[in-house]
């Protein structure tokens, strides 16, 4: 299935039922998770909550299980054991790749979404401005996706996600394909929106400058099998940039260690 396919599939079947029971204290939460593919064991008993507008960014080597975690907490796989629980129905999902429908325009991309959260046609157009306006590109509503930029279709990518109102955001590597200037304002973008939404947002990313460039906290996997081998909470004040002291310096720790784990993989294999 292409990775449009996979997002209109997830979008029509990400609205939660109403509920009167009382809020959970988290938007996600992993008890005691793990995966296997045939023989091969990728994750290993994971516990993690999400707190309701937390952001948290999700950390490890190449292919350490980043991408296979979130894909759990987005249902579109079951793990092998544990439980996940994301009270507040479907995540979002934003991908590397835009997904976005080529056929369409940019707008279009965006109602479609809507319409799949089943707001009404009357309401859908103008809902669709505000979002553009939100990723700040007002006026893109007629562009076709290839009139655009990497950026632009990331923007795009990312107001469709915002569309179908879901209190969890999931994001694997959505800026890995920019260029470095590029992925720096969608940074910017990203925490004002995340500041605004209030959303809760799950971002994995092998970028240490990124992760902890973005979030409040920064969860790092083990490799082979993936565990939580440690978690950092990052106080520094919003908004930061990629080359500030204090990111920097946290950075280095976190690459150590990172390395440090990279090492210990390489020793097991
Ligand atoms: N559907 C699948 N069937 C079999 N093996 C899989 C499947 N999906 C992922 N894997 C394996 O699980 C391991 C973890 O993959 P995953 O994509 O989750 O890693 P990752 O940390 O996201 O990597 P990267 O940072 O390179 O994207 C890899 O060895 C991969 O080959």
């Amino acid at each position: 299935m292409t990775t449009a396919a996979l997002a209109e599939q997830h979008a029509r079947q990400s609205h939660p039922a109403p509920s009167s029971l009382p809020e959970p204290g988290y938007a996600a939460r992993l008890a005691h998770v793990s995966k296997s593919f045939g023989p091969q064991q990728i994750l290993d008993d994971i516990g993690l909550d999400v707190a309701p507008g937390e952001f948290v960014t999700l950390l490890g080597a190449s292919g350490c299980g980043k991408s296979t975690l979130l894909n759990l907490v987005a249902g579109l796989d079951r793990p092998s054991a544990g439980e996940i629980d994301v009270p507040g129905g479907r995540p979002a999902l934003m991908f590397q790749e835009h997904a976005l429908f080529p056929w369409l325009t940019a707008g279009r991309n965006i109602e479609l979404a809507l319409k799949l959260r089943g707001l009404p046609k009357s309401e859908r157009r103008e809902e669709a401005e505000r979002l553009l306006g939100l990723v700040r590109l007002r006026g893109a509503h007629r562009k076709r996706v290839h009139e655009l930029s990497g950026g632009m279709r990331q923007r795009v990518a990312l107001a469709r996600a915002l569309a179908q109102d879901s209190r969890l955001l999931l994001m694997d590597e959505p800026f890995a394909a920019l260029d470095a200037i590029t992925r720096d304002v969608l940074h910017e973008e990203l925490t004002r929106i995340w500041a605004e939404t209030k959303v809760s947002v799950l971002f994995v990313t092998h970028n240490v400058r990124e992760a902890v460039r973005l979030a409040q906290r920064v969860v790092l996997l083990s490799s082979r099998p993936g565990r939580i081998a440690r978690e950092w909470e990052v106080g520094f004040p919003q908004p930061r940039r990629i080359e500030d002291t204090d990111v920097a310096g946290l950075s280095v720790e976190i690459t150590e260690q990172l390395r440090g784990e990279i090492r210990r993989h390489g020793r097991h294999d």
